[in-house]
Formats: C-alpha cells, sequence, structure tokens
C-alpha cells in the first residue's frame, strides 16, 4: 500500500480520550508512567502508547497485506483460516457475522501465527500465500519481535503491580509453547458516508480473546463502548500512536482488576470514509494449553478482587486454545444456526445486550 495522505479526522465528531503512555519512560520504570498506565488498564483497558519503536516496521505490514489482497481470490482461499476455529491464515469479507442477526463483516484479513513468524524459514503452523513469505524476513518477523518485546515489557509492570510472583505472567506466554499470538493485517473498502444510512459494521462488537493487543491504525473507525455509556465512541488515531488494550486473558488472570473493554470497528468518518482503511494488530496470547482462570491463589490481590465481585465468573473451566476457538469458530458465518452462534462467540463481556 502506497503511504497516502488522508483527510484529517474530522473536528465535529466526537472522540473518546484516552491517556498517553510514553513508552521510553516504562522501559525505565518511571513511577508516574507506570501509574499512568495502571489507571488506563484497570479502568476502560485502553490506552495510547508513543515512543514503542515499532513505527518504522508498520508500513511494510501495510506492503505485505496490500499485495496479498491483490491475489486472485481463488489463491488467497487457499490460505483461508476454515470453519473449524482456527484464526491463521487468511479471512475474506463477510466469512465472520458481526451481530447476533448474523449480518456479515466486510473486512478482509490476513493473520500471520507468531509460532509461524519465530520459526521461519520452517513452518510451525500453517503455510501462507507467497507475497506473505516474501516480505517474512524483512517486515513479518522484525514487526513480531518488536510487538513481542513491547507487550512483554507491559505484561512484566502488570505482573508485579497484581503483586503476583516473578515469572507468574511470562510462563503464561513463553515463546516456545504454541498459542494463538499473531499478527492481523485488516482492510475494510472505502464505504463513502451517506446521510441517514444505517451504520455498517466492520468488525462487530467484541472484546479481544487473548492478553495485550498492540494496534496501529491510520484512520478512525475504532470504537469503544465504556462502562455507562449507551453510545459507541470513536478512538481518534494519533500519529505514531499506537493504541494498546487488555484482553480477556488478562482480564480473567487478574481477576477483573485489568478490564477487556468492548470495541467495533466502522467506516471511518466524513472524508475519510472514502479511503480504503488499514489497520495492524498483534495479539499477545496465552500458552495453548494455559487454563483461564483468576490467579487467586498467586496474588491475595487478585483473591481479594475475586471475593469482591461473587456474581462474576473468573474460572473458565478451559484453557487458552478451547477458548480462542470457541469464539472464533461461532463467529463464523457457515457455522451460523441463529442468534444463539453469536452468544457462543462472546467473551468476556458482562453488557451482552450492546452487542
Ligand atoms: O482495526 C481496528 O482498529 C481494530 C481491530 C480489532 O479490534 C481486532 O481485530 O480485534
Ligand atoms: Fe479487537
Amino acid at each position: 500500500m502506497p503511504a497516502l495522505q488522508f483527510p484529517e479526522f474530522p473536528t465535529d465528531v466526537p472522540t473518546h480520550p484516552l491517556l498517553v503512555v510514553d513508552y521510553a519512560k516504562l522501559l525505565v520504570r518511571d513511577e508516574a508512567e507506570i501509574a499512568k498506565l495502571w489507571s488506563a488498564a484497570t479502568s476502560l483497558g485502553f490506552w495510547y502508547l508513543k515512543n514503542h519503536g515499532a513505527e518504522d516496521l508498520v508500513q511494510g505490514m501495510f506492503d505485505m497485506a496490500a499485495e496479498t489482497m491483490l491475489l486472485p481470490m481463488e489463491e488467497k482461499l487457499k490460505y483461508e483460516q476454515g470453519d473449524g476455529g482456527n484464526s491463521f491464515g487468511y479471512k475474506a469479507a463477510g466469512a465472520n457475522a458481526v451481530d447476533a442477526t448474523g449480518q456479515p463483516d466486510t473486512v478482509e484479513f490476513i493473520n500471520i501465527a507468531k509460532d509461524d513468524a519465530l520459526a521461519w524459514p520452517q513452518q510451525a503452523r500453517r503455510a501462507y500465500p507467497p507475497t506473505v513469505n516474501a516480505r517474512m524476513d524483512n517486515s513479518v518477523v522484525p514487526f513480531v519481535k518488536k510487538s513481542v518485546e513491547v507487550n512483554n515489557t507491559l505484561l512484566q509492570i502488570f505482573n508485579d503491580k497484581l503483586g503476583l510472583p516473578e515469572d507468574a505472567l511470562k510462563k503464561r506466554h513463553t515463546m516456545e509453547e504454541f498459542s494463538g499470538s499473531e499478527t492481523r493485517t485488516i482492510k475494510n473498502p472505502p464505504t463513502p458516508e451517506k446521510p441517514n444510512a444505517p451504520v455498517k459494521v466492520a468488525i462487530g462488537a467484541h472484546t479481544d480473546f487473548g492478553t495485550l493487543s498492540f494496534l496501529h491504525n491510520r484512520l478512525g473507525g475504532l470504537q469503544v463502548l465504556p462502562p455507562g455509556y449507551e453510545q459507541w465512541q470513536y478512538i481518534k488515531p494519533i500519529p505514531g500512536h499506537a493504541i494498546c488494550n487488555v484482553g480477556d486473558a488478562l482480564a480473567l488472570f487478574s481477576g477483573g482488576i485489568l478490564t477487556s473493554n468492548l470495541h467495533r470497528v466502522v467506516p471511518p468518518p466524513g472524508q475519510q470514509s472514502r479511503f480504503e482503511r488499514w489497520s495492524l494488530v498483534y495479539f499477545t496470547r496465552p500458552g495453548n494449553d494455559i487454563e483461564l482462570r483468576a490467579l487467586t491463589e498467586d496474588s491475595p490481590m487478585i483473591a481479594e478482587a475475586v471475593a469482591r465481585n461473587p456474581e462474576k465468573n473468573f474460572n473458565t473451566g478451559c484453557t487458552a486454545l478451547q477458548w480462542f476457538t470457541r469464539r472464533i469458530k461461532n463467529q463464523r458465518m457457515k457455522n451460523r444456526t441463529g442468534p444463539e452462534t453469536w452468544m457462543s462467540s462472546r467473551g468476556t463481556e458482562h453488557r451482552v445486550e450492546a452487542a
């Protein structure tokens, strides 16, 4: 994708502010910066991250994805995710539902497993289109490595703040164990705004499945539904700032101290709606066999948080792989029987009526 100049995010569209966390200050364990990160992660569960050092690697990932999306559909479908709940590979627009009524999504994406990027040139989990392989060395592997480094730094800080033993979160996210960790590069077609037309949801309301998400976007379209709000709120992209958020696995491990908030993607507002929207995420997810439950025996703080909320269930009774597979499988249009399929795709969100 050429590095296009886009119109600014419109000034007359309301946005939801996020705290800006400086990664360079986190690296030196600046107390005030850690306090800011903690405040964001324990409230909305979303924050901007600046000075993260991954910015120069983002364009290469967009180029890799643009080349991939230009392949004939027949070729792309050879690398499709399938309907069994596997995430790695290509997903065509319309393959997932965006709500309980079964409206189709509008995004196309390519997901590359962390396990494959780190094993390259060996194959760990699956094969990818030649356009991905051609950019493994120069774009994908460096982006994965940098993202792992950033998310591991954040995890280490959360580990300490949660009063967990030194390696509690680390051993649940090792480089060696296979996991659902992956990069996702997403394309949404131009969707020019029409007055009074219903919103065409690109990615339906969801909480992220895993531990931490590290997102890079250029145009608006990401929206959050903060606790207590009735209306979706745009998050404005800021150049050079990633958007980070807590996923379900970390919300569960922490007994709800860290929160995974509902979000969705709609077409960018105003003049931006006339452009293709590209975004890139690195998802850190726990090792496949890790149980998804509050780490109560490892931290009195987590045990107290769970005890304070007896109505909430922080023990899923399943592994990360089982959690992840169930959610992906039930988003797929091909598996849809009715609204119950959508309900089976849900995560930790307690406000299912908003989804
Ligand atoms: O494209 C975006 O801005 C967000 C994507 C997202 O939420 C996801 O893929 O889980
Ligand atoms: Fe998401």
